[in-house]
């Protein structure tokens, strides 16, 4: 196959930051994607409906001029959520989900939940108003290896959350080992999962042989191959519960070429292509569809995009960098590098 027409797919996890890095970013995701769902993790978090309608229109009033591309927006959980904010929530019409970052797992994640406990009158309100709760999956404690947070999270945060709200919806972001793509699979219809670009592409090797490359370093951390294989398997398995969310993830080059540089890989500006080149590697570019444009509305009760874009077998390269917040540049994923999918303009 050497063009492959889909219908116009939706980022399903989507970091657009604020203010200047919001300009600078947000014509990248909106050039291919219809609708993104925009992760709250601000200075401050976006913790109310209120908020979360002026940071939509912050995002609107940034879009190229006569762009149609819909922001589809998230609070962000915290130990003092109420009930009552899920209501005004779900009523709004323009919140779409819930997010849930354990206190310190990751990017401003510093007032995020630190014990589900104090949660859980607001969580039986979400799984009563059927509102998502995206799920940053990592432990955050300190004798938990890096490379075993998520696996542990699944057993010992997941598996009794949904014990105890069994009709909840949950999206499991950005998977990235065996673990979590075998337990996705195997719950029920009300459990499903998005995978990134660089999860399906990269393992930890890409990130630590030959020098140390921040670009490539994300939370969750990229793992063994074992993983990545589990995940191109499931992304292409044809299953309804698995779909795209970059994970696109905003910080400058000084941010990320640092003694402790952030966690993030910016991805959004070749997101599809990027997609692309993973499914073709499992010759599998007929379930790229299914995965990139239709699993996503379907579990979020909205429709599929109307119109398409066409990606071509084209060689070329990315840009080393590009403009960025305070005169900085912003570094994207595989920056010079060629890659070997296109959409065609
Ligand atoms: N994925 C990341 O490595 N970073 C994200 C936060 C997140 O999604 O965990 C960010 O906001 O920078
Ligand atoms: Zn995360
Ligand atoms: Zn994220």
């Amino acid at each position: 196959m050497d063009t492959v027409t889909l219908t116009r797919p939706d980022d399903w996890h989507l970091h657009l930051r604020d203010d200047e890095a919001l300009k600078a970013v947000v014509g990248h995701t909106a050039a291919q994607m219809g609708r993104a769902i925009i992760m709250p993790n601000l200075t401050p978090p976006v913790t109310t409906t209120a908020q979360a309608l002026e940071y939509r229109q912050r995002i609107l009033a940034a879009l190229p001029a006569g762009s149609t591309f819909e922001p589809l927006m998230v609070l962000y959980l915290t130990d003092t959520t109420p009930p009552e904010e899920i209501e005004r929530a779900a009523q709004s019409g323009i919140v779409k989900a819930v997010k849930l970052y354990p206190a310190g797992a990751t990017t401003n994640s510093d007032s995020g939940v630190t014990d589900l406990a104090h949660c859980d009158a607001t969580i039986e309100m979400m799984a009563k108003v059927g509102m998502p709760l995206l799920v940053h999956g990592e432990v955050t404690h300190a004798e938990i290896d890096i490379f075993d947070r998520e696996a542990v999270f699944i057993e010992t945060v997941m598996k009794p959350l949904l014990e105890r709200h069994p009709a909840l919806k949950v999206v499991c972001e950005h998977i990235t080992t065996q673990q979590a793509a075998e337990f996705v699979a195997q719950a029920p219809d009300n459990v499903v999962a998005t995978i990134t670009a660089h999860h399906l592409l990269f393992n930890r090797n890409k990130m630590l042989v030959g020098g140390i490359r921040p670009h490539y370093y994300c939370l969750p951390i990229l793992k063994r191959e074992q993983h990545r294989q589990a995940l191109l398997k499931a992304a292409t398995s044809g299953s309804h519960k698995f779909f795209l969310g970059t994970d696109s993830a905003p910080h400058s080059q000084g941010a990320k070429e640092s003694s402790c540089g952030c966690a993030g890989a910016y991805t959004a500006p070749a997101a599809i292509e990027l997609y692309a080149t993973a499914f073709d590697e499992m010759n599998a570019l007929d379930k790229l569809e299914a995965f990139a444009s239709l699993n996503g509305p379907l579990f979020y009760g909205l429709s599929a995009n109307t119109d398409t874009i066409t990606l071509e077998r084209r060689d070329w390269a990315l840009p080393e960098s590009y403009p960025y917040a305070q005169g900085e540049k912003i570094i994207p994923l595989l920056a010079g590098e060629t890659l070997s999918w296109a959409v065609r303009s």
